[in-house]
């Protein structure tokens, strides 16, 4: 296939720039704990400091997948699939929410929320970020947010995007991982002072699985 023909299908979400896919255990947030299998579309421009796959950046650098490539794995391993990256939005998720779901999958998202939102979404986990903040829908569809605490004024950060999201959203904060030794005590007491909030830690790295 030609250059033109393949950047048209993943315009079209027909393609994807695929980093790596994974069976693994959720390791974050509402759903820790619980199996899913892993997609991880590469490309993103926001540009988080601490991001912990920087390798996923570059688009260039993941092969284009053909999406119904993608579903096919997904099914030999979970029910449940999340979608991650790279910032899955950058992308048009419509065509990969829609075959998955063909094929009865709960579909869930870990996203920054900062570019258009498409695609169908059984869970939205929005974790926004302050060099580019969510779309007004990305606020509106979240069921979770997490918000990553690198420093003290991130946790007036946290209560800022609060106010966006709607009320039945659940409120993580999570330490970035780099300073989780400093922040998780100031996180420990936030929560206990603040107890609308619920902590999550990056469980997997603790437990040394992807
Ligand atoms: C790598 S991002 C990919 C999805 C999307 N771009 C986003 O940021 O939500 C997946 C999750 O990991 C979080 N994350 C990334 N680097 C982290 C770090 N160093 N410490 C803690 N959480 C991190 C992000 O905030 C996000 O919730
Ligand atoms: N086990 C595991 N859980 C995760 N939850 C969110 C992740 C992500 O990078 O989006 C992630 C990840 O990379 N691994
Ligand atoms: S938005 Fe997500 S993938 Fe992009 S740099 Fe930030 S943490 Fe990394
Ligand atoms: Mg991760």
């Amino acid at each position: 296939m030609n250059k033109e023909k393949i950047e048209a299908l993943v315009q079209e979400g027909k393609m994807l720039p695929l980093m790596e896919a994974f069976y693994t255990i959720q390791g974050e947030g509402h759903h820790t704990g619980t199996s899913a299998y892993f997609v991880r579309i590469g490309g993103c421009d926001v540009g988080c400091h601490w991001c912990d796959v920087k390798e996923s950046w570059d688009a260039e650098k993941h092969p284009p997948t053909v999406t119904e490539k993608i579903v096919d794995e997904v099914i030999k391993y979970s029910d449940t699939v999340v979608v991650t990256g790279g910032e899955p939005l950058t992308w048009d998720m419509t065509y990969l929410t829609q075959m998955l779901k063909q094929k009865q999958v709960k579909i869930h998202i870990e996203t920054s929320g900062a570019y258009p939102f498409s695609g169908i979404w059984d869970w939205v986990c929005l974790s926004p970020k302050k060099n580019k903040l969510p779309t007004k829908e990305a606020y509106q569809k979240a069921q979770e947010l997490k918000v990553i605490i690198f420093n003290k004024h991130d946790f007036k950060f946290a209560e800022e995007q609060a106010k966006q999201v709607n009320e039945d959203c659940l409120l993580y904060l999570q330490p970035e991982w780099s300073v989780r030794e400093k922040m998780i005590p100031l996180i420990v007491d936030y929560v206990m002072k603040n107890p609308k909030w619920k902590i999550s830690l990056q469980t997997h790295k603790y437990l040394r699985i992807p």
